[in-house]
């Protein structure tokens, strides 16, 4: 069995590693975690029973490394690790704007490395993640890299330059998914809904509606049109949504994202 180690847990390295060990990929002794303040991962441990430790000992002992830190602390902690990993260790980045190239110049060697774009539904075993592998990854790496993100979900090997395109689709998407989630439920509770009720009914709507999408195969437009009756209630949410701008709104807040993204990857 491989050792999976992570350094930074936060919300993300989080989210995996629960993903992961929901899913019972590996057994706790074969877990490393480590993060600013390991104390915040007390209960994480409790839990899963998997090692909290610091950046050193995860750099030493695991197979395969998730660097889950913010992308400006790549540098600084590439550095502090570069020379205590294992030889052959593959390196999962999963950070916005820092690229396979990035990785392997912080390393100062070809390390094996996997540019990964994971989201927060791994939390729930149903993360979209996409991967890109460093050409000197064998068959046996990808393996076991697509192992782990299958533990927590789907996932697609996808060329690297298309990585922003997924990040705003998928790594930063649930956010304004809840976005949407909230502003539903504010309606409903508007009409009289009960809160909870209202969040119940707005989120089954949501995975019932993606379900139908993805198991039909039918067009959304399609999906939609089956559910606006003539001169009926929908029509008229559909048509003041158009007004109010909600796919533009959509559409402009994910090229935002895109070149937020951008941005990053030129520093
Ligand atoms: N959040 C998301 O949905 C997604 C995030 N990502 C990427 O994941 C990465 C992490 O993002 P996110 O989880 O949101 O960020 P968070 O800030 O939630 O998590 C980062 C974690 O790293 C810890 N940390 C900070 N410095 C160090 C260090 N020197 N050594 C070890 N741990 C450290 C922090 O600890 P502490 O809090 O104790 O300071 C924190 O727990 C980013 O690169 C981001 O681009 C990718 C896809 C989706
Ligand atoms: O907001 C961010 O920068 C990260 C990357 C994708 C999701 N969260």
């Amino acid at each position: 069995m491989k050792t999976i180690g992570f350094i930074g847990c936060g919300n993300m390295g989080r989210a995996m590693v629960e993903g992961i060990m929901k899913a019972n990929l590996v057994d706790g002794d074969h877990m490393i975690v480590s993060n600013a303040h390991p104390e915040r991962l007390s209960e994480l441990s409790e839990i899963y029973d998997c090692y909290i430790s610091d950046n050193e000992s995860v750099a030493k002992n695991s197979d395969i490394v998730v660097l889950a830190i913010k992308p400006y602390l790549y540098k600084e902690v590439i550095t502090s690790i570069k020379d205590i990993v294992k030889d052959d260790v593959i390196i999962i980045n999963i950070a916005a704007g820092i690229s396979t190239q990035d990785v392997v110049e912080m390393f100062g060697r070809k390390v094996k490395t996997v540019k990964a774009m994971p989201n927060t539904p791994a939390m729930v075993q149903e993360a979209m993640s996409a991967l890109s592998f460093s050409d000197n990854c064998d068959q046996d790496d990808k393996e076991d890299v697509i192992a782990i993100f299958e533990s927590f979900g789907q996932c697609r090997e996808v060329e690297e330059r298309l990585m922003d395109a997924v990040m705003v689709v998928s790594g930063s998407s649930p956010a304004y998914i809840f976005m949407v989630l909230e502003a539903m439920a504010d309606g409903a509770v508007m009409q009289g809904l009960p809160r909870n009720d209202a969040y119940a009914f707005a989120a089954q709507a949501m995975i019932g509606s993606a379900k139908m999408m993805l198991e039909t195969g039918k067009h959304p437009g399609e999906l939609k049109d089956m559910v606006c009756s003539p001169a009926g209630t929908t029509i008229e949410a559909v048509a003041k949504m158009e007004e109010m701008g909600l796919r533009s709104a959509i559409i402009e807040g994910m090229r935002a994202c895109a070149n937020r993204g951008k941005e990053m990857s030129k520093k």
